[in-house]
This record gives structure tokens, C-alpha cells and sequence, in this order.
């Protein structure tokens, strides 16, 4: 490398380390990035590139780092700092720099580059047939693990529908990666190598858990290895041990009812990026604390499935629905939480700013008044027992930083007084400067009588004495011209000059010791974190129940009740629709032990995917622990909601929509129990209609005799209303529909009984067709319509021998 600059060089040399990342090369003030990288981040940012010796050059103010690092991240990059590690004036030679950090979409920490969300990461690997899985969000420390029975499909599926930000993939999985970046290409994915899932993952993962021992963590070897390999991962982005993660829940723990993720989607659970402001969680979101809205997320996408324990979230709920001042008091003093759980994670790791622990401090000092409420209330009165209010930390807090500190360490607005004497002595210093250049103003006026003179200093020059023209040939002979103006000189003396060294000794020194006392500070009180995070997951808790119960208060739901053998619901409603019509029509729902099957006809748009969608949220909402939109619910604990709904192209493999349908099916049909809800909306329109109905019928059978599963099937074949006729555990029921003269109304009411029209024609006009197409399509469809061949149809499939099922041999998948 010869020709080059010696600062070029040392870019090199630490380039070379840093192939896939932008590196961000600190230099003065900026950032600078150079060659690649610099073309790169010229065209993602907008900056001007410009060159330096004939190099590509591109830079960033160092202060506007985080505005600049978001942008570069959200087009999927990943970004290396570089730092300077001495101070430049005291270095020999060229400044000694390394990078102390790498950042990619999912190891943001900072707060003004967060919002409130989950911001999940995953890392993939494979050990026989079954997917290894960690779901981890770096700046909570919340990790899931679980091994996973998915094809590739449903794991590809899996990852896009979950909004990770962040795809790590294990080298025994790589082909992966191709098939992600088809579909997002700017899904941030990076391969690790062999060597991450190491054998010697047990000591690395006790030592970041502090843990003597691993042993009852019940996991295998297979899924520690990937756990250690999350943990390695971060510590080496991070360039430090990592102590903030919370144990591994599974994600299918069997505590909980499984929600796939095609379901939560389906249903609209919790928004993704297509459906935002729409969904149960916006619904039913009056948390005040980012802890309480991520919480809130979780909560509808893991519903218990035992009945005490959801009781007891109803009890709490109720209590609390039936108590307004304690709901509004409650409202108001969680308003004032900020988001400690995050900041505790920042702590651990270093990280924390001087107005976290302010927020800190102020977030604690509200928990005493939190508890002193909950007293009040009698089902929530030992809320809070056993757990450690930390107000000795808020304390600490209080008398060491500043009750506002400023937002840079090193100020001396940071370290309260009295807490280092060092500091203050130099504080003390820099803060009457004014006072002693105020009396040596006064002293050498008096000396010299020059009535002109006047002391001031600025950034460049420093500290000065000015003298008007006039008078400047006056001075003093120990006075040294520093600097000519138009109308005056300015002097500098020996005195005022040991002042200033005095003043820039000790402003270094007051940045150097603040920032030591601050690290120390932050260290020390990194013994709280877990405490931290087990008091914010409280506060979390506390602030969903509340939520659950302002919402069942708003929107006039009730408390669900739970049975073994029916579910019964009157006047149900759809809890997003209602909210987006001028009118929703309520339904009644029932099912029991031998009637477990509906098959649901109706036209397009008549409210068929309105009706199995509500039954589902009914179903999530209640064993979530929340009420439910309508009059009286009774209702069956379910393991699972599956859904086939809407019809959706596999873009990645290319296969038909079809296909995609009966894969989704064959989920069900494999997994299904009679605990499950199924909700079925149109399956088997893929194909041809004889096709469809023929799938449609015999999957049909299969569920009601073989998996018993609660079922809603909405369908525009009215043959499969038909199943009623032959099978005691299928009922049918309808939309209600309203002729008139002008055309047909919607009324969304289910009946009983079946559709006799689809009424196609009738939606085409009110789509706007042109009049004659309508008219040709009725003239059309009036000849398909051979009345004798309807009911020769029919005739034939009454005449379908019934067929008995039996369930199938072997171990059914679980997941
Ligand atoms: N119970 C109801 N009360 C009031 N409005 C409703 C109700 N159900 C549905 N709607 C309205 O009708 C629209 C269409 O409903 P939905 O999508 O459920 O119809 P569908 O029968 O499933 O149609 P398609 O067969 O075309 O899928 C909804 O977006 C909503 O605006």
C-alpha cells in the first residue's frame, strides 16, 4: 500500500476486519466513511461525496450520528463504529482508533432510534427435521426458544409474517437466505458460521445468566447451542458480556393457546406492516407505559388456556371495571412511567444517558403511589407484596445526579455536589470565573486608568483584555498584543493567562472525572437490573388489566363464562368492525357436543368472514383474559384457533393459490383437536367448482367425524349444506339478505337455514358494472341454471354414501 496517507492506511487495516459492515470512520467532528462505503452512503443518506487524496469520501456530524445510523440500518445494512481512542492534541503520531461497537437493524439500543414496539430478532437453525428458533428483542432482553415442526414454506411464511428486524441464519440453513430476500429484500439477514454453535455452550450461557448451574432449564442441547450462539452474537456486535437477557420462555409453551402466525394475521390480532390502526390490540390498547403496550401485544398473542388462571385475569379485570377512580388515578400515574425496562437493559449494558436515570429516578418515585392505590382495591391489594419498590436505588439516584442533568456527561450537570470533592473544587472554579475576571477587570482599570478597558474571552482566541484604539498606546508595558481590531487591541496578560490555563485544566478535569463517576455510578447500580425488569413487567401487567378493563367498560363487553360442552354466544359482535360501521348487527353463535359443525353460506359482502372472524377474537379475547363484545358468552377453552381464510399466492415457490390452500389445510387437518376452533372461509375455491366441492365435503366429514374441532366453514357452495341433511353434527346457517327493488340489501343477520343465491351478479353492479354486462350476465347465468340438473345434482349428492373416518395411527404433529 504504498502512496498512502498514514490515516488511510489505518482505515485499511481496520476495513479489512470489517468487510460486510459500512465502517464509520471517526474523525474530528465526523464520521467519515471512504472508497464502497462512502459511494454507499452517499446515495442511502443524500450527502455529497466528495474525495480526499483522491479517494471517495463521505461523512456525517458526529452529533447527528443517530438521525444518520437509522436510515443507513432501515436499507439493511450493518455499521461499524470506529472510534478515536485518545485524545487527538496528546497523541504521537496518528490518532490510535478501533471500533467499539457494531450495529445492525436489531441491536439498536438507544432510545431516539426506538419506538415503542417488540423489536424481535430471530436466529434460525436446524437439527433433524425441526426448525431450531430463538425470538429475541435485544433492547428488552425478551427471548423465546422453541424447536419447531415446519416445512420450509411454513418457516419462510413464519418469518415474514412475524415483523422481525433482523434474520440470523445458521450455516446449516443458508439456502434460506435466498428465499427471504425474494420476498423482503430489505429484511436484514446474516449468515453465522459453524463456530457460534460451539460445545462449550453451557459455561458461556451460565455465565451470562449468573447461573451456578443450567441443568433444569428445560431445553436440549441442540436449543442451548442456539442460545448461546444469540448471546455470543451480541456480544460480539457488542464488544461486551452480555447480562440483561431474561430466561427462554418456549413458544409453544403449553400453558398457552397457539396462535400461527397466518392466524394472528388473518384475525388481525396485532398490526403488521399492512395492517396498522386496524386491529384487537388498537382496539384494546389504554396502556400508558411502552412496557404495558408491548405486554399488550404478547398477551393477545399467547391466551391462557387454563381456566383458573384465566379467571383470575377476569377477577382482576372486573375489579377493576367496576372501580372508575381507581382506573382514573391508576391512568394518570402510569402516564408518568417511562420506559425502565428498556432503560435496565441499557444500564447492563453500559449504555445508560444521564436522563435515563432520570427518568429512572422519576418512574420510581411514582411506584409507592401505585401501590398505596392498589391497596384500596380488594383483589389487587397485595399487588405489590414481595416486590422491591427500589426506593433505595431511587435514592441513590436522587442524591447523586442532577435533578434535570444535562443531556452530555461531562458539563458538570450531571454529578449532583457533594459527591466528589475534586469535582466540585474545579466546579467551583469554572463557575466564578466570571466573578474573578470581573475583579481583575476592575483591578487593572484602577492601575492603568484607562477607563476603556474591559475583560471578555471567546472560543478562538481565549481570554483577552480590550482597549479602545485611543487609548491602546496606554498600556502597560507587561501587556502582550494578541490581536488587533478596527477600533481597538486586545492584550493579554500573565495573570489572565494562568487563569485560563486554570479554567481549561479544570473543565477537562471536570469532564473526565464526571464521566468516571457516572460509568462507576452506572456500574454500581447494574445490580438492580433484574430487579428493574421484574418491577416493570408489574407495572405491565397492571397497566393491560387496566386496559382490558377501560375497553370491556367503553365498549359495554362482558365477562365470558366458561363450559366443557357448549359455547353459546348472544348478540356477539366483531370488536374492530363495530368500531368501523355506522351499524354492526349482532349474532348469536351456538354449538355443542353433537352439533359442532357449521356450514355458512351467504352472498359476497354479506358479513360470512365478519361472523368467523369475531367468533375467533371472541375466543382469543376471553382466554386472554379480557371481556367479550356481546350480550352473553359461553364459551370452551380452545388449545388452538386455525384459520383458512382468504386466498393468498405463494410468491416464493410460485405455488397457486390452491396449492397454498390445501397445504394451510393439511396444517389443520394434521393438527386439529377437539379442543380447536376452526374457521374455514371458503376453502377449496381454488379450483374447479366439482373439485372444490369435493374437498370441501370430504374435509368437512373428516373434522366433525374424526377431530370433533368447533368449526365454521363459509362457503358459497350451497352442495356442502347438504352435510346437514346426512350428518347429526353439522347445522347450517345464513346470511340474511333483503330483495328490493332497487337490489339486494345486507342485512349481516345469521339465520338458520341456507342461501339459495350467491347473488355474484348483484355485487358485480354494485362494483359499478356497466348496466349491459350485468344484464348479458344474468342472460348468462339464467341458461347455466337447468332446474332439472340442480336437483338431479342433489338428488346424487344426497345419495353419497356416508363415510366413516377413523382417527389415523401414530403421533399427530404438534406444531
Ligand atoms: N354484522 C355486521 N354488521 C354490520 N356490518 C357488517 C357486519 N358484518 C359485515 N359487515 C360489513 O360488511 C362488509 C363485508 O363483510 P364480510 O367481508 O364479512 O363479507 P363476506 O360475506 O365474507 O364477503 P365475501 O364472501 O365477499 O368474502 C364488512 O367489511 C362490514 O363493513
Amino acid at each position: 500500500m504504498t502512496g498512502l496517507t498514514p490515516m488511510i492506511k489505518q482505515y485499511l487495516d481496520i476495513k479489512e476486519n470489517y468487510k460486510d459492515s459500512i465502517l464509520l470512520f471517526r474523525l474530528g467532528d465526523f464520521y467519515e466513511t471512504f472508497f464502497e462505503d462512502a459511494k454507499i452512503i452517499s446515495e442511502v443518506l443524500q450527502i455529497v461525496l466528495t474525495n480526499r487524496n483522491g479517494h471517495p469520501m463521505a461523512g456525517i456530524p458526529y452529533h447527528a450520528l443517530d438521525n444518520y445510523l437509522k436510515k443507513i440500518l432501515d436499507n439493511g445494512y450493518k455499521v461499524a463504529i470506529c472510534e478515536q481512542m485518545e485524545d487527538p492534541s496528546q497523541a504521537k503520531g496518528i490518532v490510535r482508533r478501533e471500533v467499539t461497537r457494531i450495529i445492525t437493524p436489531g441491536t439498536i439500543i438507544e432510545d431516539n432510534m426506538l419506538d415503542e414496539y417488540n423489536k424481535f430478532s430471530c436466529l434460525i437453525d436446524k437439527k433433524d427435521d425441526k426448525y431450531i428458533i430463538a425470538i429475541f428483542d435485544f433492547s428488552t432482553g425478551e427471548i423465546y426458544l422453541d424447536s419447531l415442526d415446519l416445512n420450509e414454506n411454513e418457516l419462510i411464511d413464519f418469518i415474514i409474517n412475524y415483523g422481525f428486524v433482523q434474520v440470523l441464519i445458521s450455516f446449516r440453513v443458508e439456502n434460506i437466505n435466498k428465499k427471504i430476500k425474494e420476498i423482503s429484500n430489505r429484511l436484514y439477514t446474516e449468515k453465522l458460521d459453524e463456530w457460534y454453535f460451539s460445545s462449550d455452550y453451557k459455561n458461556h450461557i451460565k455465565e451470562s445468566y449468573d447461573m451456578l448451574s443450567i441443568d433444569h432449564l428445560e431445553y436440549t442441547k441442540d436449543e442451548l447451542k442456539v442460545l448461546d450462539a444469540v448471546l455470543k452474537y451480541l456480544e460480539i456486535t457488542q464488544f461486551q458480556k452480555i447480562k440483561h437477557f431474561k430466561i427462554p420462555k418456549r413458544l409453544k409453551n403449553l400453558e398457552y393457546m397457539f396462535l400461527d402466525s397466518t392466524t394472528i394475521y388473518n384475525l388481525g390480532i396485532v398490526p403488521s406492516p399492512d395492517i396498522k390502526g386496524k386491529t384487537l390490540y388498537d382496539v384494546l390498547k389504554y396502556t400508558k407505559t411502552p412496557m404495558g403496550n408491548r405486554k399488550l401485544s404478547d398477551i393477545l398473542i399467547r391466551p391462557l388456556k387454563d381456566r383458573k388462571k384465566i379467571e383470575r385475569r377476569l377477577n382482576i379485570v372486573e375489579s377493576l371495571k367496576n372501580d372508575e377512580i381507581l382506573i382514573r388515578e391508576l391512568d394518570e400515574y402510569l402516564s408518568s412511567i417511562r420506559d425502565i425496562e428498556r432503560i435496565s437493559s441499557r444500564i447492563a449494558l453500559q449504555k445508560a444517558t444521564p436522563k435515563d436515570i432520570a427518568a429512572l429516578r422519576d418512574s420510581l418515585s411514582i411506584i409507592p403511589f401505585i401501590d398505596d392505590l392498589l391497596k384500596t382495591n380488594k383483589i389487587l391489594k397485595d399487588y405489590f407484596l414481595n416486590v422491591d419498590l427500589l426506593q433505595d436505588l431511587k435514592d441513590m439516584i436522587e442524591k447523586t445526579i442532577f435533578d434535570e442533568p444535562s443531556l452530555e456527561i461531562g458539563k458538570g450537570e450531571v454529578i449532583k455536589q457533594g459527591i466528589s470533592e475534586e469535582l466540585d473544587e474545579y466546579r467551583n472554579l469554572t463557575k466564578d470565573i466570571d466573578k474573578y475576571l470581573k475583579e481583575i477587570e476592575n483591578k487593572e482599570k484602577s492601575k492603568t486608568g484607562l477607563t476603556s478597558l474591559k475583560i471578555g474571552r471567546n472560543k478562538v482566541y481565549g481570554f483577552y483584555i480590550e482597549i479602545s484604539k485611543a487609548q491602546a498606546k496606554n498600556a502597560p508595558i507587561e501587556y502582550t498584543r494578541k490581536q488587533t481590531l478596527t477600533n481597538s487591541e486586545r492584550f493579554i496578560t500573565k495573570e489572565l493567562n494562568e487563569l485560563e490555563k486554570k479554567l481549561i485544566i479544570s473543565e477537562e478535569k471536570i469532564k473526565k472525572i464526571e464521566k468516571e463517576i457516572f460509568e462507576k455510578f452506572i456500574s454500581n447500580i447494574s445490580r438492580y437490573v433484574k430487579k428493574i425488569k421484574h418491577l416493570s413487567e408489574k407495572i405491565a401487567d397492571v397497566d393491560y388489566f387496566k386496559s382490558f378493563a377501560i375497553a370491556s367498560k367503553k365498549y359495554n363487553y362482558v365477562r365470558p363464562i366458561f363450559s366443557d360442552e357448549k359455547t353459546h354466544i348472544k348478540s356477539g359482535r366483531h370488536p374492530i368492525v363495530e368500531n368501523f360501521v355506522s351499524e354492526f348487527t349482532s349474532n348469536d353463535f351456538s354449538l355443542d357436543l353433537e352439533k359442532t359443525f357449521i356450514v355458512l353460506t351467504g352472498p359476497n359482502m354479506s358479513g360470512k368472514s365478519t361472523y368467523l372472524r369475531q367468533m375467533g377474537l371472541i375466543s382469543i379475547m376471553a382466554q386472554s383474559g379480557c371481556f367479550v363484545p356481546a350480550d352473553y358468552a359461553e364459551l370452551k377453552i380452545h388449545d388452538r384457533v386455525f384459520t383458512r381464510i382468504g386466498a393468498k399466492d405463494d410468491i416464493i415457490t410460485g405455488k397457486s393459490t390452491f396449492l397454498m390452500e390445501m397445504m394451510e389445510m393439511s396444517t389443520i387437518l394434521n393438527q386439529a383437536t377437539e379442543k380447536s376452533l376452526v374457521l374455514l372461509d371458503e376453502v377449496g375455491r381454488g379450483t374447479s367448482t366439482l373439485d372444490g366441492i369435493s374437498v370441501a365435503w370430504a374435509i368437512s366429514e373428516y373434522i366433525f367425524q374424526v377431530l370433533k374441532s368447533t368449526t365454521i366453514f363459509a362457503t358459497h357452495y350451497t352442495e356442502l349444506t347438504l352435510l346437514c341433511d346426512i350428518y347429526p353434527e353439522v347445522i347450517t346457517k345464513r346470511v340474511k339478505v333483503m330483495e328490493t327493488n332497487n337490489g339486494v340489501v345486507f342485512l349481516h343477520k345469521i339465520e338458520d337455514g341456507v342461501s339459495d343465491n350467491s347473488y355474484g351478479i348483484e355485487v358485480a353492479r354494485l362494483a359499478g358494472f356497466p348496466s349491459e354486462i350485468v344484464e348479458r350476465s344474468k342472460e348468462v347465468l339464467g341458461k347455466l341454471t337447468d332446474k332439472v340438473d340442480i336437483e338431479n345434482k342433489i338428488k346424487r349428492m344426497r345419495n353419497i354414501s356416508k363415510k366413516k373416518y377413523k382417527r389415523p395411527e401414530g403421533q399427530l404433529k404438534m406444531f
